[in-house]
């Protein structure tokens, strides 16, 4: 038994499982309970001398010497003697690290941004998707007023051309993009299957290359109504407008900063669960801001618009962004949502057998996180709701290294009276939205919650105006299960419960209290952690860079848009 362990391990059974090396021979080997003898397996033999064979062994070794596969295949039964002696054999048998290994390869597979998700989507979903929606051309459209009109596109209010805008249809807006379409359409229908609450109602997209202008891609979605965020804050009504179309009716009571801070609670918990949506299937948006956040008159949601600078992690499309389409008022610190190091996408297969991988290595979607905190200060402090207010703000916290609490004690002493009800409004409730707000803006992209961490804040422990539906309390109670980033909340019951004391118990000892100081300082140099911690991260970074630089290799061969295949053309 020793001999066939140190050969090639057990097999299915407590069945010695022997390597090549031992097939030439003809092997008699005792066990507790049988005797078996293994033999040569010539033809095995000859393909492992005949070079690659170490690639099978390896193979072999990985997936059968644990014992997943048909008792035949782990034992070669083929050259068991005394079969009658054998247990009778009841199909696929599966051992312990068997199952561990599947439900390792199981759970890499559906973590985000999820490759098994990805390929039903892509292969059966899209293709399903594709034979039963209906299909537009040029002429089924009418152009009326025109929306807004960017660098790269011009979008018009617009209506069906020959059938009547029936009540179910209504109005349209149509976008006749330039190069970046492509893009925006593939994220359009990703989104559209996988969650589609969380954007404009996508309808359709093609290119049309009939115009002067040369090609062009065009872009249907529902009309979702006639204001996005950036409008309702721009008026000094804010937030009560916005309660309003909420509720859908004006509510006659005293105004108010719990009023207020309610109303913003349940914008950001709207906004937070459509992030939500786009990460939890590989998308970063990379261009939030008010303007791009939509409020849908038909749902009486906020839902989020423009996916042309969008990235989808899952295949890798639009991987390192053009600087240009960020909006600088917006970006996080960072700019780019993955190493830099990685100059143009991996090809897709490669990105998307390593894509959990890399999520988990970049946290591309913390980059959103931050643009939708400084949402949140925006609609909390009304000074820094104009684009003269925003950018010096910009400055003033780039002063700080990026730092709010350090920014907070800058400004609060000579704050306006503006300023110091945004502090007093982000204060109530012991400061949870400020520690909320805190957890967002930060200067590294690790250190910022992601959008189920910040869904599972006490901040959102109470309802806001509006009642969440069954599904979202559903999604709340499982993000609060699940969810790892619960040191931000542990830290503030924490830092509430030693301001608040404990009288009765005689409140904390100095040293709980120095410790509790400690969480907000940095830490002191050189302690046997520290040091573990930058090999760790070192070590990380050496990952990143190999894993990056391996890709480039690879994809230095293909660099087609290979995905636009899946853009219909106008015929
Ligand atoms: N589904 C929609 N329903 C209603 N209005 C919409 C919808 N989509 C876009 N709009 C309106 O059109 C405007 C421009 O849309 P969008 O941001 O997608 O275009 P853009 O060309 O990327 O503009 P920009 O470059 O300024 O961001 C929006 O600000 C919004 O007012």
């Amino acid at each position: 038994m020793a001999a066939s362990i140190a050969a090639g391990g057990v097999g299915i059974g407590g069945v010695p499982k022997l390597h090549p090396p031992f097939l030439g021979k003809k092997l008699r080997i005792k066990t507790n309970t049988q005797s078996i003898v293994r033999s040569s397996n010539p033809q095995r033999f000859r393909v492992c001398a005949s070079g690659g064979g170490e690639l099978i062994n390896g193979v072999w070794d990985l997936f059968l010497g644990v014992g997943v596969g048909l008792p035949c295949t782990v034992m070669e039964c083929g050259d068991i003697i005394y079969r009658s002696t054998l247990p009778k054999s009841s199909g696929l048998t599966l051992t312990a690290p068997g199952a561990v290994l599947a439900l390792g390869a199981l759970s890499y597979l559906w973590a985000t941004p999820g490759v098994a998700p990805g390929f039903f989507d892509m292969f059966v979903l899209a293709f399903v998707e594709r034979i039963f929606r209906p299909t537009f051309r040029k002429d089924d459209f009418v152009l009326g007023k025109k929306l807004g009109e960017g660098a790269f596109g011009v979008v018009y209010k617009a209506s069906h051309a020959k059938k009547p805008a029936s009540k179910k249809e209504g109005d349209l807006v149509l976008k006749k993009a330039t190069e970046y379409g492509a893009v925006e359409i593939w994220m359009n229908e990703r989104v559209r299957r996988a969650c589609a609450n969380s954007c404009a109602d996508f309808l359709y997209g093609f290119l049309e290359s009939s115009g002067k202008k040369g090609a062009e891609y065009w872009l249907i979605w529902r009309f979702e109504g006639e204001a996005t965020l950036s409008d309702l804050m721009q008026s000094k009504e804010f937030p009560y407008n916005v309660e309003t179309m909420l509720l859908g009716e004006v509510q006659d009571l005293p105004k108010g900063l719990e009023r207020e801070n309610s109303i913003i609670q349940t914008v950001m918990r709207q906004l937070l669960f459509a992030l939500d949506g786009l990460h939890s299937t590989g998308i970063v948006h990379r261009d939030i801001k008010p303007q791009n956040v939509i409020f849908s008159e038909g749902s009486r949601t906020f839902k989020i618009i423009d996916l042309g600078a969008a990235a989808d992690l899952r295949v890798g499309i639009n991987y390192i962004p053009k600087e240009f389409l960020l909006d600088p008022r917006y970006a996080a610190p960072e700019q780019y949502i993955m190493s830099t190091q990685t100059p143009s996408a991996p090809s897709a297969p490669v990105a998307t057998a390593l894509s959990p991988v890399l999520w988990q290595l970049n946290l591309p979607d913390r980059f959103d996180i931050y643009s939708a905190g400084l949402i949140f200060l925006q609609m909390a402090f009304p000074a820094l709701r104009s684009d003269s207010g925003l950018i010096q703000f910009n400055r003033q916290l780039k002063r700080c290294d990026y730092d709010l609490v350090a920014w907070r004690k800058s400004i609060e002493p000579r704050a306006s009276a503006d300023l110091r009800r945004g502090f007093e409004l982000l204060d109530l409730d012991g400061g949870i939205g400020w520690e909320l707000l805190t957890s967002m803006v930060r200067y590294k992209a690790r250190q910022r919650i992601s959008a189920k961490g910040a869904l599972a804040h006490p901040y959102f422990d109470r309802e806001g105006i509006l009642a969440l539906s069954f599904m979202q309390k559903l999604r709340m109670q499982l993000f609060r299960a699940t969810q790892q980033d619960y040191e931000e909340a542990a830290k503030w019951i924490i830092r509430h419960m030693a301001k608040s004391g404990t009288k009765q118990d005689g409140g904390f000892t100095e040293a709980q209290l120095q410790e509790f100081r400690e969480m907000g300082q940095p830490k002191k140099k050189a302690s046997p952690q520290r040091n573990a911690l930058a090999s760790a991260l070192r070590l990380q970074r050496k990952i990143v860079k190999t894993l990056n630089e391996s890709m480039d290799e690879l994809n230095r061969r293909r660099k087609s848009l290979w995905w636009s295949r899946w853009i219909p053309r106008e015929e």
